[in-house]
């Protein structure tokens, strides 16, 4: 099939690079010349495990990119994938994917025939009929289940691991209301459904609960984890190894072992505003959401947490803290809703100097809005000379750090993700256990 993705951040890139490898024709439309001149040139805009081979492989083969959004004239189907921010209230801000909305309206005003235009972006229930279907009706002219269709398909990939997820999903969800919709999705997806080991249940379902399915997997992901970060934290207390609980109760079925792990707490572009925007939607319609004011209450905490347990070893105002990790979790260079912008936070305010270091472009990300925080090249530098460290994020080659230890001012490790080993010579501190 022909295919266009409008937006190709995160979210879209890694959709349109697996589409083509799929075997559809694909063109990736974005405002950003500086992503359409690197996907066109082979190489991936973002950091993302084997989207840079995916890339080279089919760019200038079935995959484009482009800033016109007259491309998409040219294809039967557009996945729209533009951000969704929060706003200062948690809410969601449309506005970019309304701006968006019209541009591909106003293309599809002089195309012949059926375009179904697809909603990958996380929107609340009803936004996409009340906001997003009237804003393409008005830009193309033309009547939506007629002229063209609508549907939502979110996605669940998740950062660091968006290809393999997208090849071998658990669930394809396909909101819609029109025949023609479902009939083109089912026809996009065969390749993956139709693989010798596919396990993906599709899912076909209206617009409204297309779109809160997506915020409902997020959402209870995010309070699972805050849930295990209570028990946890009431398990330290006990002297219990949270771990060790989290492996029992995670033979249980009906709990299951994934997303049980405590420490510093859930972060990402995802689950904090995927949650504030349901809190405030649930507060508009005068329902009072109190466990998901909970959830988030409870992992606002743990990096906060982190800091208080480092100052029962030393006082750090005046002294050098080392940060390690700045991504909110590995094999990603994304700081959004980052755990370590609220330890950086807290030890500034309890007037630490901060040393950070992160394995990717993160600390340049974070340089932009933690501009006091000095940046080193290493985690052996960040360490040297520390009154005390804060892992924060689960990369690889701090679980492999030790006698980078030995150099700190005061040994205190206090390990947000238990991958550090304790042993002589390191003042240890659980954040859970
Ligand atoms: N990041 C994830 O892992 C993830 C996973 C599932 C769902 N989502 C959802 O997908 C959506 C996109 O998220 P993202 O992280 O990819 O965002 P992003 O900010 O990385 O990418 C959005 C892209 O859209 C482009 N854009 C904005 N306006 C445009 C326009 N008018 N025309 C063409 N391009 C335009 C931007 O330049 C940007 O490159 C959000 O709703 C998000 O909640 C994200
Ligand atoms: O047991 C766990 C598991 C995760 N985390 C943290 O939770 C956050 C989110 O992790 P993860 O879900 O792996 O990353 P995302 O890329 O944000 O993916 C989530 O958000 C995406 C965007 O909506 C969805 O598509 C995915 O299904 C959903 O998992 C990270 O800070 C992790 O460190 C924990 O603290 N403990």
């Amino acid at each position: 099939m022909n295919v266009s993705v409008v937006g190709s951040g995160y979210v879209g890139t890694s959709v349109a690079a697996c589409l083509a490898d799929l075997g559809h024709d694909v063109v990736a439309i974005d405002i950003d010349a500086d992503i359409v001149e690197r996907i066109n040139a082979g190489e991936s805009p973002i950091h993302e495990p084997g989207l840079p081979e995916l890339i080279e492989e089919h760019a200038g083969g079935r995959l484009r990119a482009t800033t016109e959004h007259a491309a998409l004239r040219d294809t039967d189907l557009t996945f729209v994938a533009m951000q969704t921010p929060s706003r200062e209230d948690g809410s969601i801000d449309l506005s970019v994917v309304e701006a968006g909305m019209r541009d591909v309206g106003e293309t599809l005003a002089e195309k012949e025939g059926y375009h179904l235009v697809v909603v990958k972006s996380t929107v609340l229930p009803g936004m996409t009929e009340e906001r997003l279907i009237p804003v393409l009706e008005e830009a193309s002219g033309k009547t939506e289940g007629e002229e063209f269709g609508v549907a939502v398909n979110p996605e669940f990939q998740s950062q660091g691991s968006a290809v393999d997820d997208f090849m071998n999903p658990d669930k394809l969800v396909f909101g819609a209301t029109d025949d023609r919709a479902y009939g083109l999705l089912r026809d996009l997806y065969a390749p993956l459904v139709e693989q010798a080991d596919a396990r993906a249940e599709v899912v076909e379902t209206g617009l409204r609960e297309g779109a809160m399915i997506k915020y409902a997997n997020n959402v209870f992901l995010a309070a699972k984890i805050s849930t295990i970060n209570e028990i946890a934290n009431v398990c330290k207390e006990y002297g219990v190894d949270s771990y060790e609980v989290s492996d029992a109760i995670g033979l249980d079925e009906r709990i299951g072992a994934s997303f049980l792990r405590s420490g510093a707490g859930w972060g990402g572009s995802c689950f904090p505003k995927d949650t504030d925007a349901l809190r405030a939607a649930a507060r508009e319609k005068e329902y009072e959401p109190v466990l998901l004011d909970a959830v988030v209450t409870v992992n606002d905490r743990q990096p906060v947490r982190m800091v208080d347990f480092l100052e029962r070893h030393v006082d750090v105002e005046g002294r050098r803290v080392a940060v390690l990790g700045l991504a909110f979790k590995p094999e990603t260079d994304d700081i959004r809703g980052s755990r370590s912008k609220l330890a950086i936070e807290a030890l500034e305010q309890r007037g630490a100097q901060v040393v950070a270091f992160d394995p990717t472009e993160a600390a340049d990300h974070m340089a932009e809005q933690y501009p006091d925080v000095k940046y080193v090249e290493s985690a052996a530098a960040a360490l040297d000379g520390a009154h005390g460290a804060l892992v924060m994020t689960d990369w690889p080659e701090f679980a492999a750090l030790d006698a980078e230890f030995d150099a700190m001012a005061d040994p205190v490790v206090v390990d947000g993700r238990r991958i550090v080993e304790r042993r002589e010579g390191i003042v240890y501190e659980g954040l859970t256990w």
